[in-house]
């Protein structure tokens, strides 16, 4: 099965409630969808989101390395070749992950299509259901809370609190979620670099001494600062989970050798796709580390790459945010990966399972090559 041509489109869902972190505020998840023709007719799905605070890539820079730079190089591929193209990938051009993620999990999904089998399985087998958290965005109190009720009316019972840009009021803001839902469900902080390593120390510390029991949280500081990771590692009790710090298998070594963390935040759009992510996945088991597999704000195609891996590597992935997709007001993917509030069911159809999808919107000069 060789590849023919790429095709690109967007695909745009609203979301149920405005998405805000530290780092930025969107109402929509919206993804450049690029799509991989075959000689035998199977095409392979794959997607990345634009999230140029943290990776730096846009739809229109995605678009524009995969053309120049990446898709020469795929043309005429035989897809039983996986590893030599997810290294064709990988060395076309330097970060830009976003791009190379979206490429490989349509690649991972015509490998699937190729031998007949979900994704999951060809990974090495595992179970078809998993739980994810739900993301609570950063707000006024009296928001948060309504947004963790209705969490919970939902089903969720893991709250991945938005936090990180007042350090008083973000103390406040979870000691009246802790008050309101601790003892129904676990609580994980994401601070999205919104602290520096003191303030940190001052908030965990105080919390720590208000009984507050978190779970974990998720990049404290800034992603350069592993000096900062490491101090407050030292210093808290609550465990610490690295996010914009670990991009790559060589950042993650860097972060395990030094203990800065304790545990690792793997997302497909910061590794460039799911061969990194499982490099990353195998680094961390050799340090005995958690991992998460985590998501931007990105739709079910992405998300659904995630969840194969999720489900055949959950030896080493304990921890799930894979909620991109039920933030969304609907899914117009089909056949895929299935979303139903905290609960993920993977498909038994090939690759990622997708059978068709709704509202894509075709991109002008979209296909590769022209
Ligand atoms: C959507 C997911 N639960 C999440 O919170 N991801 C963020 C980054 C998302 C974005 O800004 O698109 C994270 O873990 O930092
Ligand atoms: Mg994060």
């Amino acid at each position: 099965m060789k590849i023919t041509a790429i095709r690109f489109a967007k695909l745009k869902v609203p979301l149920v409630t405005p998405f805000k972190t530290a780092l930025r505020e969107v109402s929509f998840i919206e993804d450049l969808v690029v799509i991989i023709e075959t000689d035998k007719g199977e095409i392979g799905y794959g997607a990345a989101a634009s999230t140029p605070v943290i990776t730096g890539d846009t739809h229109q820079s995605i678009l524009s390395v995969i053309k120049q730079f990446i898709a020469p190089k795929l043309l005429g591929m035989e897809i039983e070749n996986l590893n030599q193209i997810c290294q064709l990938i990988q060395s076309s051009v330097v970060a830009n992950y976003s791009a190379k993620a979206a490429l490989e999990l349509a690649v991972y999904d015509l490998w699937g299509k190729l031998y007949q089998a979900p994704l999951y399985k060809l990974l090495g087998g595992g179970s078809k259901t998993l739980r994810t958290d739900i993301t609570i965005s950063v707000d006024n109190i009296d928001k948060m809370l309504s947004d963790c009720a209705l969490a919970v009316s939902q089903g969720f019972d893991i709250l991945k609190v938005k936090i990180g840009n007042d350090l008083q009021q973000d103390i406040e803001r979870v000691k009246a979620i802790y008050q309101g839902f601790g003892q129904q469900t676990q609580i994980r902080l994401d601070v999205n670099q919104g602290w520096d390593a003191k303030q940190t120390v001052f908030a965990l510390q105080k919390l720590e001494s208000h009984n507050v029991e978190l779970e974990l949280v998720e990049q404290p500081v800034k992603s350069d600062d592993f000096k900062g990771l490491k101090y407050i590692t030292e210093r808290v009790n609550t465990p610490i989970m690295a996010d914009e710090s670990a991009f790559s298998p060589k950042q993650v070594i860097q972060l395990l050798e030094q203990n800065a963390v304790d545990i690792i935040n793997i997302k497909v759009m910061k590794t460039g796709g799911l061969s990194r992510a499982i490099e990353i996945a195998n680094i961390t088991a050799q340090y005995q580390a958690q991992c998460m597999i985590g998501c931007m704000l990105e739709g079910s195609i992405a998300v659904a790459g995630a969840a194969h891996l999720a489900s055949a590597k959950a030896q080493q992935i304990s921890k799930i945010d894979l909620d991109g997709p039920a933030l969304g007001q609907y899914d117009p993917v089909q056949g895929g990966v299935e979303f139903n509030g905290p609960a993920i069911t993977l498909s038994d159809g090939p690759g990622l399972g997708i059978k068709s999808i709704d509202t894509l919107q075709p991109i002008n000069d979209g296909v590769w090559p022209l």
